[in-house]
């Protein structure tokens, strides 16, 4: 049958997940590489390297301006955060650790979030 639409509450729950899960991510102490945007111009290789740049401020903005349909998009961008941060930095750095231990406090929070409804 047609694609029916998704019921709005359920678009309502994934938009209240995606704020709470993006604020969490915002505030962790590990957050500070991935708050802004990498500064291609200042950073060598990265433009070469890193195909689809992604950082929480950019996130937000998509958030706010109502660019995620639903909780699996705004999952693949943050994923693409951390997946960036792998392929450019080594995992034994600063910056290479708090990707580490970014993405699994984010995979721990959004399958507590999801387990709670
Ligand atoms: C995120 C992220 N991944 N790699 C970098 C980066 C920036 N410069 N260099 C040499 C890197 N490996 N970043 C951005 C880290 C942004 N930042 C903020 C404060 N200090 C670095």
């Amino acid at each position: 049958c047609a694609k029916m639409p998704k019921p709005s509450q359920d678009n309502d729950r994934d938009l209240t997940f995606c704020r709470i899960l993006l604020a969490e991510l915002e505030d962790h102490h590990d957050a500070w590489p991935f708050l802004n945007p990498v500064n291609i111009k200042t950073v060598p290789g990265y433009r070469k390297v890193i195909k689809k740049p992604m950082d929480f401020s950019t996130i937000r903005e998509k958030l706010c301006s109502c660019q995620y349909q639903n909780l699996e998009m705004f999952i693949i961008d943050v994923n693409l955060v951390f997946d960036n941060c792998e392929k450019f930095n080594e995992d034994n750095s600063e910056i290479g650790r708090a990707g580490h231990n970014m993405r699994k406090f984010f995979e721990r929070r959004w399958t507590e979030l999801l387990k709670s409804n």
